[in-house]
């Protein structure tokens, strides 16, 4: 089976500041994994890079990017595959905008699904279907201006979710959540992954690492800083390095939480 990702040698340069720096990441089929680093480490660039938002820099020394072993994508096909979820999204929608819209846009890759677009019944269906599992589907018709964070949230994951993509890329999705709402997205996505689909979570918190999220790849200055299992590397040495301070590092059942000593 190929690979969902293999990074070899690759950098982004913008205004002539070398973002990520010969990053070497290989990334499986099976494998959910979380990435974590500081603030401006380069996480979102790896994100834009992976969805075609951004390119590899042509270096001097070779480089190779795969994604689901396919050097060459459609931009298009690419989406489809890949559902992200980001903090930049949200803020894309208009407030008239319904949760049943939103959903449908991730079929067009569009911000409004009725610009000249049409809704088949098979994607009715399909909103409906990730709209329910989502715990959603009493707001369909509602628009998004008066949405909580949390629902509007686990709108922008239906809509991720509605091309039945293989991977879903989150970038800090629980950040503004509550500590239950956070727990309960915790369990949400433990419930995808069990049901096929794989997860690559970037993130600030250590308490948002779903339980079935195993291996984590750390991101310092634009370089991979560490990359492993999660026991081995979620300790007050390798997290305190990362972060550069110290850094404590405790889990209970599975749920690992940092602070500052
Ligand atoms: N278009 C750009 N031009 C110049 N610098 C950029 C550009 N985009 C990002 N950067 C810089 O690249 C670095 C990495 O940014 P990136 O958004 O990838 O970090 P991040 O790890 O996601 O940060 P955060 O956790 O704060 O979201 C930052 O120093 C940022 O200022």
């Amino acid at each position: 089976m190929e690979n969902a990702l293999e990074l070899s040698n690759v950098s982004v340069v913008r205004d002539g500041v070398r973002i990520l720096d010969r990053i070497n990441l290989t990334i499986g089929q099976d494998e959910n994994v979380a990435i974590i680093g500081l603030n401006g480490s380069g996480k979102t660039t790896l994100l834009k890079l992976l969805r075609g938002d951004v390119y590899p820099y042509d270096d001097d020394e070779p480089y190779s990017m795969r994604i689901f072993g396919e050097r060459h994508w459609n931009i298009f096909d690419l989406r489809t595959k890949m559902g992200v979820v980001s903090m930049d999204l949200q803020d894309r929608f208009g407030g008239m905008t319904t949760v049943r819209e939103v959903i449908g846009s991730g079929f067009f890759g569009s911000l409004d699904v009725f610009r000249g677009m049409t809704v088949t019944e098979e994607m009715e269906d399909l909103i409906r279907y990730r709209a329910a599992e989502m715990g959603i589907d009493d707001l369909l018709q509602r628009r998004i201006e008066g949405l909580s964070l949390g629902q509007m949230r686990r709108a922008l994951i239906a809509r991720a979710l509605v091309t039945n993509p293989r991977m879903l890329i989150l970038d800090e999705p629980m950040t503004g959540l509550d500590i239950v709402m956070k727990s309960k997205f915790r369990r949400m996505f433990d419930i995808l992954i069990d049901s096929g689909v794989r997860i690559i979570m970037i993130t600030h918190d250590l308490s948002d690492i779903p339980l079935s999220v195993d291996r984590v790849v750390m991101i310092k200055d634009g370089k991979i800083y560490d990359d492993g299992r999660k026991e081995d590397l979620l300790n007050d040495d390798k997290v305190s390095g990362l972060y550069g301070a110290d850094v404590k590092v405790e889990s209970t059942k599975g749920i690992y939480r940092m602070y500052l000593e």
